[in-house]
């Protein structure tokens, strides 16, 4: 804890240069701020201080509050973790304090490490340092005066869009914007910045207290207006969302009565906020997204990932050029191998399109498009494969071709060379089974399309090396991905969570509930669209697949569904045809067909599960549940086996990969939240009446029964199952 600290040091020019150390990136933590306080009394206090410059340690000024205090409050309930900083500290400390502060700000001044800045009477910062107030992506709203100070330092419009859209802008656009006073290099920073706190001590510079200024803020009615256009935005981008009303609500607030009110309120709405199950949730997926990285015996080792130059994508279909996009947009030279000159200039244009695409939507410069396609390279042979670091397999999922794929590249590739696929269904000791290569025989899975989706699955197998593991993860990092480490099994962790989701709405489905219904209950939930759109999207070849992959593995749980399969008779095929269980029109969004209903009831008629042969009466949560419950018994299955290192990685896999919304925390974090009793009674309910499908598992059924959450760590008697 040597590093945690604040230090002062008072130089002949009478300037205090108070410092925040805290690593990696000096995070507000209580004993910061009390430090801070500390340093701050004395500063005020001593004859030889004329002015005060506030600075954070190696280059970053701070990250904000401390967010793992956040994460206690929660566990606790109990609010008094919370430190007194808004009134105490930023207003009656610094800004009404009787000496100038002048922010000196490198790196980034984030959140509460920003608002700490906006306390001060001027701000220098070097070039490019990040500024932002993002609490509302932590469910809270900015409280240590941001909601004030900021419209009132850059006018209301760019700082309403700041705060709801939590995105940071540059030092650069700060100066523009009147946030920052100068921009000055790095080496300067300081010297400049003692020099500013000099000047407004001694009257040659203007002594400003943000929370005091009106003069950007507009009138009363043009607030209101853009307040109201705000409201309207949040209702639509943040509909399930409490943060985003109510930092308006504060804006106004201090627009209205005064900053200091504002100060006031936003005071007292945070400490509401804090305690909110979306808080709880975003907090919980913050940190859990960074605990993901942390892999037992490989990352803990003292391995050092090697770096990863030139990689072979074989195949070039819709997962092989999404793939090949990846790497190209890492800086990664890619050689892309096809069986033949058409399916190669197929692929080539597909990874050309999606470049563009990123051009066209202002992500990429054409600039930076025309250098990652110079990286690439196409081959109908292996030739250029004996220089390569890492080859992944993107081919249809048949299990001779996968296998002669690998003996074959196992004899070209160099002996250091990753051997990765991107199967989604087939086991990976049977891919790897003709080799000899084992420890360097790994998945990895990429989701559709896999330039834009961030989650990068890693699948290990028992003989897959630390090394191979490590380096794919690194891999995955230069390329934007979070990966997650996970066992060999069905469905890998994501897929095979999920599977249940399709599952339990075609349970409902024919058991005469409306599909329109079930998938507005689940958008409503937060999921971007509902199974059965999401089945359109997806394609019907693929549900097929897939389901026959779980049917085979886990014959007990899977429901036969002969609804996909009618589709298809019908000349249905979701998105790709334009016509599924919504009709596709470019340019519009989907319509419910309802000439899909006789189709359904031909369905319900084969399965003829509806009790009494009549539809089932179910309530929105019924629905909800009867759909989500039993992704959380596979997702208690994955536990118990050890699929995932820690309950928190399948949060970050359901909320990365199958877009569960990350303010509920994953699907874990929700299921606790929910309460592991109330889902286990309700599944045993149902596989009483419905059948197998819904059986509880023994894990959830012991964590139920001891009242123990499901995302505690497996006990000693309980690890004898796992895996890990
Ligand atoms: C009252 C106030 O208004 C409330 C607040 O201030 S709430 C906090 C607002 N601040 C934020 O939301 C910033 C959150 N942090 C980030 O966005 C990013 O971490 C960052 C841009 C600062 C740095 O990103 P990057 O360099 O990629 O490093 P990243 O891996 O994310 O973080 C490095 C470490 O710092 C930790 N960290 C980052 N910000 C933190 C914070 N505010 N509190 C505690 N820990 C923090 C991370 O958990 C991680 O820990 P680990 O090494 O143990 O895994």
């Amino acid at each position: 804890m040597a590093n945690v600290r604040v230090t002062m040091e008072v130089g002949n020019d009478g300037v205090a240069v108070i410092k925040i150390s805290n690593p990696p990136v000096n995070a507000l933590a209580p004993i910061i701020i009390a430090a801070l306080k500390e340093k701050y009394k004395e500063a005020m206090n001593r004859d030889d201080v004329k002015a005060v410059v506030l600075m954070g340690e190696k280059g970053r000024f701070s990250g904000g509050f401390d967010i793992n205090v956040f994460q206690k409050v929660h566990k606790s309930g109990d609010l008094s973790a919370l430190p007194n900083v808004s009134v105490d500290l930023v207003v009656n400390t610094m800004e009404d304090g009787k000496k100038p502060s002048v922010a000196a700000i490198e790196g980034l001044a984030l959140g509460g490490g920003l608002e700490l800045a906006m306390g001060c009477h001027a701000r220098i910062a070097a070039p490019k340092a990040q500024l932002g107030l993002p609490e509302l992506t932590l469910g809270v709203i900015p409280g240590f005066g941001g909601t004030q100070r900021l419209p009132r330092l850059i006018g209301m419009k760019k700082a309403v869009e700041m705060m709801l859209t939590s995105k940071p802008i540059m030092s650069e656009e700060g100066n523009k914007l009147g946030l920052i006073d100068a921009v000055v290099p790095s080496g300067e920073l300081l010297k400049v910045a003692r020099a500013w706190a000099l000047d407004i001590a001694e009257k040659r510079k203007p002594w400003i207290s943000s929370l005091r200024r009106t003069d950007r803020l507009g009138s009363l009615s043009e607030v209101r207006e853009i307040l109201k256009v705000a409201r309207q935005q949040a209702k639509r981008t943040a509909a399930n969302l409490p943060q985003h009303q109510t930092c308006i609500d504060v804006i106004e607030e201090g627009v209205v009565f005064g900053g200091y009110s504002g100060v006031l309120k936003e005071a007292i709405v945070f400490n509401d906020l804090v305690l909110s199950n979306t808080s709880k949730g975003l907090v919980h997926t913050f940190l859990a997204q960074r605990a993901i990285s942390k892999i037992p015996n490989v990352t803990d080792i003292g391995l050092k990932p090697r770096q990863i130059k030139k990689v072979a994508v074989i195949g070039g279909g819709l997962m092989g050029s999404g793939i090949v996009t990846a790497l190209l947009l890492g800086n990664i030279s890619v050689v892309l191998k096809e069986i033949n000159t058409e399916y190669l200039q197929k692929g080539m244009k597909t990874i050309e399109g999606n470049l563009r695409g990123l051009v066209t939507r202002g992500k990429l410069t054409q600039d930076k498009a025309e250098k990652a396609l110079s990286r690439l390279k196409g081959a109908l042979d292996y030739s250029e494969f004996k220089n390569v670091d890492l080859v992944i397999e993107a081919v249809i999922e048949s299990v001779p071709l996968k296998q002669s794929i690998f003996s074959e590249i196992e004899k070209i590739c160099p002996p250091h060379c990753i051997l990765a696929s991107n199967t989604s269904t087939i086991d990976l000791n049977t891919v790897g089974e003709k080799t000899n290569a084992k420890d360097r025989i790994v998945g990895a899975h990429f989701f559709s399309p896999a330039h834009v989706m961030p989650l990068l699955e890693i699948i290990r197998t028992n003989n897959t090396s630390p090394q191979t593991i490590l380096d794919l993860m690194a891999v995955g990092k230069t390329i934007k991905k979070v990966p997650v480490v996970v066992r060999n099994c069905t469905g890998f962790a994501v897929n095979r969570t999920f599977f249940p989701y399709t599952q339990g709405a075609h349970v409902l489905a024919n058991l005469g509930v409306d599909v329109f219904r079930l998938d507005r209950v689940i958008s409503n939930f937060g999921l971007p669209v509902g199974p059965f759109q999401l089945q359109d999207l997806a394609g019907y070849g693929v549900a097929m697949a897939v389901s026959k992959e779980f049917a085979a593995s886990f014959p007990d749980r899977t429901f036969q569904s002969p609804l996909v399969d009618l589709l298809i008779k019908s000349g249905r095929n979701g998105k790709n045809n334009g016509k599924g269980y919504y009709i596709y029109e470019k340019g519009s969004k989907p319509k419910p067909d309802l000439s899909v209903l006789p189709i359904i009831k031909e369905s319900i008629r084969i399965t003829n599960i509806m009790p009494d042969g009549k539809p089932i009466s179910v309530s929105d949560q019924d629905i909800l549940e009867m759909i989500l419950f039993p992704v959380v018994n596979e997702a208690c299955r994955c536990l118990d086996e050890g699929i995932v290192v820690r309950a928190s990685d399948l949060d970050v896999a359901s909320v990365l990969g199958m877009s569960f919304p990350s303010y509920r925390g994953g699907i874990v974090f929700w299921a606790d939240l929910v309460g592991p009793q109330h889902i286990y009674t309700s599944l045993k309910k149902w596989s009483e009446v419905y059948g197998s499908f819904f059986k509880p598992s023994e894990f959830l059924e012991k964590r139920a029964m001891k009242g123990i959450p499901l995302s505690a760590p497996a006990s000693t008697s309980e690890s004898s199952r796992s895996r890990m």
